[in-house]
C-alpha cells in the first residue's frame, strides 16, 4: 500500500481538515515505518562496528514519532475529546493500566465520585476532581486505563497521554500485585511520546546556524558518542549547520531529544495500589524504589503519605502576603510553581498584579529563606514556601496600602510555629 508518509507535507498545501480515512491510513505507514525500524534495531548487534548506523536508525524513529504526535489541521490535537479545563493551583494526572485503582483513588482524596469496578476500562473519559491541601487547590484527573502500544494510539492511549503531558506531575499507579514490569512498560509508552520521567533535561548546548558548518565541542570526555556519530545525526535531520557543546556525557538518544526540542521533563510518583492483597516483603521492597509511595485504597493506607510525596515533586511555594501593621492571613496563600527554577519576589509581584513591580521600594521578607526577620530583599531574591512577604512600595504612606493589595481584615489568622518563634513585627 502506497500512502503519503509525511503528514505535515500532505496538509500544508491544501490547508483543509483531513478526512479520517486519510488519516488513518498516513498513521499505518508511519506506524509500518516505525516497526520496520525497530525490527531493524532488533536485529542489529550492538559493538563498535554498528554504532553510527544504530544511531542513525534512533534518528529516523525519534523523526516518524515526532510526524505521529504532529496535530492533523483542523483538530486541536490528539488530547481531542479530553479536554478539561485546568483549575486551581496544579495539575495531576493519575497514569496506568486498566484497574488498578485509579478511579477508587480520585474518589477517596477529592470526594468526587469516578466509578470503579472490577472490570477494566470502566473509566471512559476524563474525570477531574479537586484535592484540597496545604491551603491549595490541585486538579486531579482520573483517566482511562492504557495498555501496551497506546503511544501508537491504541485504545484511547493517545488522548490519555495528552492529557499526561498537560499536566504538571504524573502519579503512575501500579497494581502492587501484578508484573512488576508494567513500570517498564508505562515509562516505555510514556517515553515514545517525547515524555521523560525524572529526568533532568540534556546537558547539551545546541543551536542552528545559517552558515559555518558544524562545531562541536565538550567540556568532558565522551564515551558514548564522537564527533562523526553527531554529524551523522545531525545530518539525518539536514543539519550542516550548528553550533553543539556537550556539558556531559551525554547518549545519542540525549542528543536526538536536544534536536527535537518537543520534550517534556516531568516528575513522577510510581504509586503502587493494593497493598493489602500483597506479602510484607514484597511491600518492604516496592515502597524502597525510588519516586515510590505504596498505598492501599481498600484500607485507606498511606495516603497522607502520597499526598506530602505529591506536593513535594509539586515544588508549589506558598506565600502569604503581609499587609503593614497587620498579621498575615496564614489561611489564604498565593501559590507559586518553580518551574523555571525557584520563586523570586519578582515572580510573586507579579503573580499579583503586574504594576506592582515599578511602585515596589523593597520587600519584608519572614521565613526560611530570610537570613534575619524581617530581611530586606530586592526583586531577585528566591522565595521559599511558607515565607511572608511586605511589599514596600517606593511611595508608600505609613497606614498600609490598599487597593490591588489582598485587605486582611482582623479575622481569625492562625498564628504559626514560625511565627510564635518570630513574632512579625514592622
Ligand atoms: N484489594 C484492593 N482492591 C482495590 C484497591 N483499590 C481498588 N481496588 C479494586 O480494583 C478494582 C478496579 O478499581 P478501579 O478504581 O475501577 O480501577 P481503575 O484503574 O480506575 O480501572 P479502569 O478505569 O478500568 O482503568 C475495583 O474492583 C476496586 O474495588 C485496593 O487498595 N485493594
Ligand atoms: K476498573
Ligand atoms: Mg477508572
Amino acid at each position: 500500500m502506497q500512502v503519503t508518509r509525511n503528514r505535515a507535507e500532505s496538509t500544508a498545501d491544501i490547508g483543509v481538515p483531513l478526512d479520517p480515512f486519510v488519516l488513518y491510513l498516513i498513521n499505518m505507514g508511519i506506524l509500518e515505518r516505525i516497526k520496520e525500524i525497530e525490527a531493524e534495531m532488533a536485529r542489529t548487534q550492538k559493538n563498535k562496528a554498528t554504532e553510527y548506523h544504530l544511531g542513525q536508525l534512533k534518528a529516523k524513529l525519534a523523526k516518524l514519532r515526532t510526524q505521529l504526535l504532529e496535530p492533523p489541521k483542523g483538530s486541536s490535537g490528539a488530547g481531542e475529546g479530553f479536554e478539561v479545563t485546568k483549575f486551581g493551583h496544579g495539575r495531576v494526572a493519575l497514569i496506568g493500566f486498566p484497574s488498578v485503582g485509579k478511579s477508587t483513588l480520585l474518589t477517596l482524596l477529592t470526594g468526587t465520585h469516578s466509578e470503579a469496578a472490577s472490570y477494566e476500562f470502566t473509566t471512559l473519559t476524563c474525570i477531574p476532581g479537586i484535592i484540597n491541601y496545604n491551603d491549595a487547590k490541585i486538579q486531579l484527573l482520573d483517566l482511562p486505563g492504557i495498555i501496551e502500544g497506546a503511544s501508537e494510539g491504541k485504545g484511547r492511549g493517545r488522548q490519555v497521554i495528552a492529557v499526561a503531558k498537560s499536566s504538571d506531575i504524573v502519579l503512575m499507579v501500579l497494581d502492587a500485585s501484578k508484573s512488576e514490569g508494567h513500570r517498564q512498560i508505562l515509562t516505555k509508552e510514556l517515553e515514545a511520546v517525547g515524555l521523560r520521567l525524572n529526568k533532568r533535561p540534556p546537558q547539551i548546548y545546541f543551536k542552528k546556524k545559517k552558515t559555518g558548518g558544524i562545531s562541536f565541542n565538550s567540556t568532558c570526555a565522551l564515551t558514548h558518542i564522537d564527533e562523526k556519530l553527531c554529524y551523522q545525526i545531525l545530518h539525518e535531520y539536514k543539519i550542516h549547520n550548528a553550533e553543539v557543546l556537550f556539558r556531559e556525557d551525554a547518549t545519542v538518544d540525549d542528543l536526538i531529544d536536544v534536536i527535537e526540542g518537543n520534550r517534556k521533563y516531568m516528575k513522577c510518583v510510581y504509586v503502587y495500589n493494593k497493598i493489602d492483597v500483597i506479602g510484607i516483603d514484597d511491600v518492604d521492597r516496592l515502597a524502597r524504589q525510588p519516586n515510590s509511595v505504596v498505598i492501599s485504597c481498600n484500607l485507606k493506607l498511606n495516603l497522607d503519605r502520597l499526598l506530602a510525596r505529591m506536593w513535594e515533586e509539586m515544588g508549589l511555594v506558598r506565600v502569604y502576603s503581609k499587609p503593614q501593621g497587620q498579621q498575615p492571613d496564614f489561611t489564604d496563600p498565593f501559590v507559586l510553581s518553580t518551574d523555571r527554577g525557584g520563586c523570586t519576589v519578582e515572580d510573586f509581584c507579579n503573580h499579583i498584579h503586574r504594576s506592582i513591580i515599578k511602585d515596589l521600594k523593597y520587600v519584608l521578607v519572614w521565613g526560611t529563606s530570610a537570613r534575619h526577620y524581617p530581611q530586606h530583599c530586592g526583586l531577585s531574591h528566591n522565595l521559599h514556601d511558607e515565607d511572608v512577604v511586605q511589599i514596600v512600595k517606593k511611595k508608600e504612606k505609613e497606614e498600609g496600602g490598599r487597593g490591588r493589595f489582598k485587605s486582611h481584615t482582623t479575622g481569625p489568622a492562625r498564628i504559626s510555629d514560625r511565627e510564635k518563634k518570630a513574632p512579625l513585627k514592622t
